[in-house]
């Protein structure tokens, strides 16, 4: 089996040379920095396309997962909005689109899905930072979201990482009612947060979005959820507010570590089911 310490850089190679073979398998998707300001998601998304590139052909679960299923990680997924906290205002969160009639920029991409679509917890002022767009899926960087997941047919798992706030939730956030696969969704979660707490003693709690944290329409994992993919969750890495979005440096490896133990259980258990 091949991992990227045997890989001939040296040569031209064929697509099926890179690729893990077959086609249109069943895939898990990973999103980081949707919201620009969370810098601990991009820099999370880079330590784990490593990671995974590495521990194929040596950790047993990595090569059973790759082996049979494709991974897509879309690691700057908010990239006009992560120029701009570079260049302008480091704690941007929305997109940079332009909003008809208003001088306010943005729309918040985690408010702009058809799911829930402009309900609790979502703004129609262009101004608000959780203003859901002038119609679902109006931004670029989501509608390329669903397209791809629409066009690919078999993902079986989203998760969309944010921070901060140390949390792994699952469905709904735009109703309180308990998702079909509650159940199943919380015992996986109890799971991932304990093996995340093993590492370094951090803790997370997890839950519904909507008991969790508070009700939000037009989120990404609510139309995950209701257009088939059944294991979708958002993780909110480090840290419980002491730094907050502008976490130091000194905490991107530990948090990426941390991090890959809870993402492991969640692949796996695609795997498994
Ligand atoms: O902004 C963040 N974290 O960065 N998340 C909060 C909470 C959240 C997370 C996941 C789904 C819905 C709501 C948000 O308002 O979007
Ligand atoms: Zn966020």
């Amino acid at each position: 089996k091949r991992s990227s310490r045997m890989f001939d850089f040296a040569s031209y190679h064929t697509i099926d040379e890179f690729s893990t073979g077959g086609s249109n398998r069943p895939a898990i998707w990973l999103d980081t920095g949707i919201h620009a300001r969370e810098w601990i998601t991009q820099a999370t998304g880079v330590w784990t396309a490593n990671k995974i590139a590495k521990e194929y052909g040596q950790d047993p679960s990595v090569t059973a997962i790759l082996d049979s299923m494709d991974i897509f990680l879309e690691i700057v997924t908010n990239p006009d909005g992560f120029a701009f906290t570079h260049s302008s205002n480091r704690l941007w969160r929305k997109t940079r689109s332009i909003n008809a009639g208003s001088r306010c920029v943005g729309v918040d991409p985690n408010r702009n899905w058809d799911a829930g679509f402009g309900g609790a917890g979502s703004s129609s002022n262009p101004c608000s930072e959780t203003y859901h767009g002038p119609h679902a899926h109006s931004e670029r960087e989501v509608r390329a979201i669903v397209d791809f997941i629409r066009a690919h047919g078999n993902v079986k798992s989203v998760i969309s990482i944010h921070s901060y706030s140390q949390m792994l939730l699952f469905p709904y956030g735009y109703r309180r009612a308990p998702a079909p696969d509650h159940q199943e969704m919380n015992e996986l979660a109890k799971k991932a947060v304990s093996d995340l707490a093993a590492v370094f003693g951090t803790k997370y709690t997890y839950g519904s979005i909507a008991n969790t944290i508070y009700m939000a329409g037009g989120t990404t994992i609510d139309w995950a959820y209701d257009n088939g993919v059944k294991y979708s969750f958002t993780l909110e890495l480090r840290d419980s507010g002491r730094y907050g979005f502008l976490l130091p440096s000194s905490q991107i490896v530990p948090t990426a570590t941390e991090t890959w133990p809870a993402l492991l259980d969640i692949m796996v258990h695609v795997l498994e089911h």
